[in-house]
C-alpha cells in the first residue's frame, strides 16, 4: 500500500529526495526510483548519517554519484548546519527547475528505505526552516526511532515560508533487491530491518569481521597505554575527554545507557583480541576462532553474569547498540568500484 502510494506521489512532487545511509550507499538505494531516469532533473540523492561513515568513502560516493550526473548531498541529519546546507540545495533546485514559478507552494517528497533516517530530516528541516514568529510553537514531530518501520503515513511538515515549502516525509520500503552477497548482513547491521526478524549473533559477528579487516581498531591502541604507560592525572584528562565526546553523541540516543568505561573497556577488548591475533584473515577457521574469542572476552568487559547461548545473544546486542550508536568507530561497508 504505502509502496504504492509513494510510486504514486513521485511524478506529483516537485522535488524527490531520495535519503540513503551513507554507510551503504548503494544497499540503501530505494527500489522504484533506481531505473527512474526520467525524474532524473527533480531527484536529489541525500547520504544521511555522514557522520557514522568513512570521511574519505562519503567524498568518493558524492564524486561516484555526480559523474553519473545525480546531485547528491552529504548531511547529519542532527546538525543543525548540515541541514541549512540541504536546505538552501532544495531552495536553490527550486529556483532552477521552475523559475519564476518558484514563488508558488513547492513539495517535495522524502522517499528512502526503511531507518535511514527520513523523519529525523524532515524534524530537522521543519525546525530550520520555519521562519514566521506565528508558525512558532506550531512544530510538528514525525517520529524517530532507532526501529525500522515506525513511519505509517505519508505526513507533510513545512519548511520554508514566502514561498512556501513542505516537505512530504514517507514509509520506509524495501525491496529486496540483492546487489551482493552482504546485501542482507548490511542492511541488518545498519538497523535497516527490524532485530526481531535476525540472528542478532550473527549480525554482531559481520560487525567484528568488517572491524578486524579494518583499521580503525587501531585507533584503540592509546587506550592500552593508558592503563599501563601514562601517569594516572595523563589517564583521568584523556577519560574526561572521551567521556565528553561520548556524552555528547549518547544525549542523541536516549535508548543508550552503556557507561563510557564499559566502553573503553569494549575498545581496549577489540584492540587486543585483533592485535594478538596471530591467524590468517583469509582463513574461514582462523576468523571463525577469532571472533570466539572476541565474544568471550566482550562477556567480560561488558561486565556479564550470564553465561551460555544466553551471554552470547547479550553481547551481540550490546555491541550492535554501540555500533549503530556510532562509539564503534565510522565504516562504510559498500565499496565504490574503484576502491574494490
Ligand atoms: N548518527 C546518526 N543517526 C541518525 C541520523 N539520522 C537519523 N538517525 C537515527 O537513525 C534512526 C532512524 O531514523 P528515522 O528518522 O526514524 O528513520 P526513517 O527513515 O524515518 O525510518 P522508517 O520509519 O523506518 O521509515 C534514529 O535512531 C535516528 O536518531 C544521522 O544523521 N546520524
Amino acid at each position: 500500500m504505502a509502496a504504492r502510494a509513494i510510486r504514486e506521489r513521485i511524478p506529483l512532487v516537485d522535488l524527490v529526495l531520495e535519503v540513503r545511509d551513507a554507510r551503504i550507499p548503494l544497499t540503501s538505494a530505494f527500489g522504484p526510483l533506481k531505473h527512474e531516469s526520467c525524474f532524473l532533473d527533480k531527484h536529489i540523492i541525500v547520504l544521511n548519517k555522514v557522520d557514522l561513515a568513512d570521511r574519505l568513502l562519503t567524498e568518493k560516493w558524492m564524486k561516484h554519484f555526480r559523474e553519473k550526473n545525480y546531485i547528491c548531498y552529504g548531511v547529519n541529519s542532527h546538525n543543525k548546519d548540515s541541514i541549512k546546507g540541504l536546505l538552501t540545495l532544495v531552495r536553490n533546485r527550486i529556483r532552477e527547475l521552475k523559475g519564476c514559478e518558484a514563488n508558488y507552494t513547492t513539495t517535495v517528497l522524502l522517499t528512502g528505505i526503511t531507518n535511514v533516517g527520513k523523519s529525523a530530516i524532515a524534524n530537522s528541516m521543519h525546525q530550520v526552516g520555519r521562519i514566521t514568529a506565528t508558525e512558532k510553537g506550531k512544530l510538528k514531530h514525525a517520529i524517530v526511532s532507532p526501529h525500522p518501520g515506525e513511519t505509517k503515513d505519508i505526513i507533510s511538515y513545512k519548511i520554508a515560508s514566502h514561498p512556501n515549502i513542505y516537505i512530504l516525509d514517507s514509509p520506509g520500503v524495501l525491496y529486496p533487491e540483492v546487489t551482493d552477497d552482504d546485501y542482507g548482513s548490511k542492511l541488518a547491521l545498519t538497523g535497516a530491518i527490524k532485530d526481531s526478524l535476525l540472528d542478532e549473533i550473527k549480525v554482531a559477528q559481520y560487525f567484528l569481521l568488517i572491524l578486524s579487516s579494518s583499521e580503525q581498531y587501531k585507533f584503540w591502541e592509546k587506550l592500552t597505554a593508558l592503563v599501563h604507560g601514562s601517569t594516572l592525572a595523563e589517564s583521568k584528562e584523556k577519560c574526561l575527554a572521551d567521556s565528553d565526546t561520548d556524552y555528547r553523541r549518547r544525549t542523541q540516543y536516549s535508548s543508550d545507557h552503556t557507561k563510557d568505561f564499559i566502553v573503553r573497556d569494549v575498545r581496549r577488548t577489540l584492540f587486543k583480541t585483533i592485535s594478538s591475533f596471530e591467524g590468517n584473515m583469509q582463513n574461514e577457521t582462523d576468523v571463525e576462532r577469532l571472533i570466539e574469542s572476541q565474544f568471550t572476552a566482550l562477556h567480560e568487559a561488558f561486565r556479564l553474569r550470564l553465561s551460555g547461548e544466553d551471554s552470547c545473544s547479550v553481547v551481540a546486542s550490546k555491541l550492535l547498540n554501540l555500533y549503530r550508536t556510532g562509539r564503534l568507530g565510522r565504516y562504510t561497508l559498500d565499496l565504490p568500484r574503484n576502491v574494490q
